[in-house]
């Protein structure tokens, strides 16, 4: 028979982070915009097997679609604005759910206290936050020369997304550190070695219903 306080835990996990009939491992990835969300979740996915969803990516995909509020994100979006967590929710869950995979790394996602209430809304909670860390300045200069044809990667518009993250962005990462959930990296080096201390968070992370699996085939101890 099942261990007890393992049918508890299995409870508990039943009712969290069940997404199209699966359980799925979400991993929050979050830093100021150039402070190499996606050029590291690039190498995450390549090492560790994990999807990456780019919130802002699915919103200029939704831009490019001619869907009915296409327009209304490109305004938000040229303003350095964030758009409404309905939106941009109903897109990552999609992805989540069309996936194959079960383990999501969300890249610029939860980007204020709105998105963070909607997420927890609809039942699902990260197991960490990754945090990327780097001054404005320096990311200022990435931006600028990242060069793909954003329409929000000009100075005016930088300088709002900035300011939108101060105000908004960084009081997220501040309550998930209060609860003990943030790994901060500093993104402030070279590519190369911001991934070496990236490996090293990830080589210690098993996802949470990865464990459980594990811990109800574990025979029980009488
Ligand atoms: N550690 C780094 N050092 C220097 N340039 C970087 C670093 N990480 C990313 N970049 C470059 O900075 C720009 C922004 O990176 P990106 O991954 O798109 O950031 P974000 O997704 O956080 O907006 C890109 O041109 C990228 O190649
Ligand atoms: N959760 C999110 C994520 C992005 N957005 C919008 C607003 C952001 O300025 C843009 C671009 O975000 P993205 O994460 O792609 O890029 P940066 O981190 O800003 O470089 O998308 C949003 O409204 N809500």
């Amino acid at each position: 028979m099942m261990d007890a306080s393992v049918a508890v835990t299995e409870q508990e996990n039943v009712t969290e982070n069940i997404l199209g009939g699966k359980k799925v491992a979400v991993v929050f990835v979050l830093g100021g915009p150039g402070s190499g969300k996606g050029t590291q979740c690039s190498n995450i996915v390549e090492h560790f097997g994990f999807t990456h969803l780019s919130a802002g990516e699915l919103l200029r995909t939704e831009i490019k679609s001619g869907s009915e509020n296409g327009a209304m994100i490109d305004n938000i979006i040229k303003e350095g604005r964030i758009v409404p967590s309905e939106i941009t929710i109903k897109l990552l869950q999609e992805a989540m759910i069309k996936s194959e995979n079960d383990k999501f790394l969300i890249d610029g996602f939860p980007r204020n206290e709105e998105n963070r209430a909607a997420f927890e809304n609809i039942n699902l909670s990260p197991d960490f936050v990754l945090f990327f860390d780097c001054s404005e300045e320096e990311m200022g200069r990435r931006l600028l020369g990242r060069n793909q044809g954003r329409a929000d990667d000009n100075i005016e518009t930088i300088r709002k997304r900035f300011g939108v993250f101060e105000e908004s962005s960084l009081p997220v990462v501040e309550y998930y550190d209060s609860k003990d959930m943030v790994k901060k990296i500093n993104a402030a080096k070279p590519i190369a070695e911001v991934f070496e201390d990236v490996k090293t968070v990830f080589q210690m992370y098993c996802p949470k219903h990865a464990l459980l699996n594990q811990a109800t085939q574990m025979p029980s101890r009488e």
